[in-house]
């Protein structure tokens, strides 16, 4: 973990830090006064259906929505505070980008506006992209210009980088291409990513941190490694029709049933029947589990709780 308690009172080790926090529109809460945290240097996937509060979330972060309670923490200080402002970068899911400039004048802005600006960095991902420096935005395809609102993120070297439903609209080469680049970055710099993605497969593949969240909730919160084994995957038969009473000595997020036989997806709280039959679920697995079931009870590690001790992030 590469974040650390610096001078001048802020702590380093948690990049979001979220108490009480809550965003209320007119028709309703998008986010519930919600409490959670993020280590520095990790990679965490933002999970959840459309409207659970995701953008809002990344919207609060990025100090694009004004939280109706609560606070927001970045790397140990108010979202507000503007030390903050230069930390982050933010993507969102409409790159709004000047359609009348040139790509080269995009990433000149770019330059202009940040102090620690990388202009290699945003050439290469441009020129990986084969876009020419003289192209308007206004003439790029929707994935030719995330690119160069990638450019422009990267560009900034944030510590932090806020990601929309990043790449949605990229094809399967430059996502991977993409996917790669923030990898490096992330293990080369400790950059900490907090990435909104629908794509399930991506979270498995690329993240380490889970925040999943369903009706302005969250679901799940913490570390990958230390969420998954606390889940199995259970198959049995029924008896008339019932599912056993033994299952109901677990937290059961996910239940189906084919002819005799079910198939459950538990939280273990006790020992497994040894009747049935147990495998350990893929990230994808517990994640469509909590999906299909927003009501399951929330699950939240250690690492995730503001103000819970964590020895081993110090
Ligand atoms: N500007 C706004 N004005 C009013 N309501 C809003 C606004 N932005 C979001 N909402 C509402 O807040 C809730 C959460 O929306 P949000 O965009 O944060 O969800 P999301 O998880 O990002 O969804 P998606 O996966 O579809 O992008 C939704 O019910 C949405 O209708």
């Amino acid at each position: 973990m590469s974040g650390t308690a610096t001078s001048g009172g802020d702590d380093g080790r948690w990049a979001l830090e979220a108490r009480g926090l809550g965003k209320k529109y007119r028709r309703g809460w998008a986010l519930r006064e919600e409490s959670f945290r993020v280590p520095a240097g990790r990679v965490c996937g933002l999970v959840g259906p459309n409207g659970a509060g995701k953008s809002t979330l990344l919207g609060i972060a990025a100090r694009l929505v004004e939280p109706t309670r609560g606070e927001l923490r970045i790397f140990g200080r108010p979202v507000g505070d503007p030390t903050v402002m230069p930390r982050f970068a933010y993507l969102g899911q409409d790159k709004p980008l000047f359609k009348r400039f040139t790509v080269a004048e995009c990433l000149r802005m770019g330059q202009e506006l940040n102090p620690g600006w990388d202009q290699a960095v945003a050439e290469r991902i441009v020129r990986e992209g084969n876009l020419a420096p003289s192209a308007r935005i206004g003439s790029l395809s929707g994935g030719q210009r995330t690119r160069v609102a990638f450019a422009l993120a990267f560009g900034k070297r944030p510590e932090l980088l806020l990601l929309d439903e990043p790449m949605s609209d990229l094809d399967p080469l430059a996502r991977d291409e993409i996917g790669s680049l923030l990898m490096s970055e992330v293990a080369e710099r400790g950059t900490t990513v907090l990435m909104s993605s629908h794509m399930l497969s991506e979270v498995e593949h690329m993240c380490d941190y889970l925040l999943v969240m369903a009706g302005g909730r969250v679901r799940m919160a913490g570390d990958t490694d230390e969420l998954v084994p606390l889940h199995t995957v259970v198959t049995g038969v029924t008896t008339d029709g019932r599912l056993p009473d033994a299952l109901a000595s677990h937290t059961v997020i996910d239940v189906r049933t084919a002819g005799r036989q079910f198939t459950a997806l538990v939280r273990h709280e006790a020992p497994l029947d040894p009747a049935w039959q147990l495998a350990e679920p893929s990230l994808e697995e517990v994640l469509l589990g909590y999906l299909r079931h927003p009501e399951a009870p929330a699950l939240l590690s250690p690492t995730a709780v503001p103000g819970h001790r964590e020895e081993h992030a110090a």
